[in-house]
């Protein structure tokens, strides 16, 4: 999968504002490099400890800070950077200052994208039952009620640290309760059939369109011995699949869910769970209408930021 790095040259002081911008448009990690990290740097010798840096030659040590965001293909990046620049430029509303505001676009190449997203990605607790830990990281659960979802997330989106991912998550611990027949549409890295099997879901199985993120949720599922027997397979949705599952995750955009509505409908038995998240707020009523429309209860919608997920259910006769 390609994968597009968004820079945002601002202030130290609009970073985390700037971070979040960019989280809401769905970026799957952020970066930043700050003026201040090097604030130090002029005090060490640098030469001495085997590293030659020299401090004015850092392009973003005279210009503030840099946040750079990555996006995977899934995201049209040109229709965004519009917007982020807009929401950049309003944040002196909130008397930040943010100049210059620059936002730049890049391509990334495959190998520089994972070996620069190591530095940055860290263990992300989710709920107080679910971490998100990186495989490389020595990670040890602060209680015994934690459970852990090791990943290397590699090219597929699925980190644990997008709204949308964490959306699921939650919507999951709420949904499985032991034992379920599971389908995870869109697997990515693989993080959501992982949840599941850590808190006690029977059969699953995963698709995704992307061949890469098919490998990547093989490895990730073999990090986690749980999550062992999980079959994954590329395919479109859920075309020419059979067979019922009590519950079908998907953290999709809005455009692709709405398909995926009927074969949702046509492969829940009574009281199957649909669970959607990847819903930015202006479509949210456009994903309620059309699961209601099809026969679905929506049970609970959940936020983050400018996201929702949504629990819906295939209700019995009796409703
Ligand atoms: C937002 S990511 C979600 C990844 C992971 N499930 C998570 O929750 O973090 C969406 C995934 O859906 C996949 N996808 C997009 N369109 C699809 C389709 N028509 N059929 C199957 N997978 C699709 C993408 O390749 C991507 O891996």
């Amino acid at each position: 999968m390609d994968w597009t790095a968004v820079t945002v040259t601002t202030t130290n002081e609009a970073v985390e504002a700037v971070s979040n911008i960019l989280m809401e448009h769905g970026a799957s990690g952020v970066q930043i490099d700050d003026e201040k990290d090097y604030e130090q740097l002029s005090q060490v010798d640098w030469a001495q400890q085997g590293e030659i840096l020299n401090v004015d030659e850092i392009p973003h040590v005279q210009s503030g800070a840099k946040v750079t965001a990555y996006f995977p293909a899934t995201i049209y990046v040109p229709e965004i950077v519009p917007e982020i620049k807009r929401q950049v430029d309003g944040l002196t509303a909130f008397n930040l200052e943010v100049a210059p505001a620059e936002v730049t676009t890049n391509k990334v190449d495959e190998a520089n994208w994972a070996t620069e997203w190591q530095k940055y990605y860290h263990p992300v607790q989710v709920t107080r039952f679910l971490t998100v830990v990186p495989s490389w990281e020595d990670y040890q659960p602060q209680n015994s009620d934690e459970c852990i979802v090791k990943l290397d997330p590699g090219m597929a989106f699925g980190t644990g640290t997008h709204p949308t991912t964490k959306l699921s998550m939650q919507a999951l611990e709420l949904v499985v309760h032991g034992g379920e027949r599971l389908i995870d549409v869109g697997t990515g890295s693989g993080v959501l059939s992982i949840t599941a099997k850590q808190l006690g879901a029977g059969s699953i199985r995963a698709y995704d369109l992307d061949q890469v993120a098919v490998d990547s949720a093989k490895k990730n599922l073999a990090l986690n011995p749980v999550a062992a027997d999980v079959k994954v397979a590329a395919n479109n949705l859920l075309e020419g699949i059979s067979g019922e599952a009590d519950i079908i995750v998907a953290n999709i955009l809005a455009e692709v869910i709405i398909p995926l509505i009927p074969q949702a409908w046509g492969l829940l038995p009574v009281h199957g769970y649909f669970i959607t998240s990847g819903i930015i707020s202006e479509k949210v009523d456009q994903i309620l209408d059309a699961q209601r429309k099809q026969g679905f209860k929506i049970r609970q919608t959940l936020k983050m930021g400018d996201w929702y997920g949504v629990i819906a259910q295939k209700p019995g006769d009796d409703e």
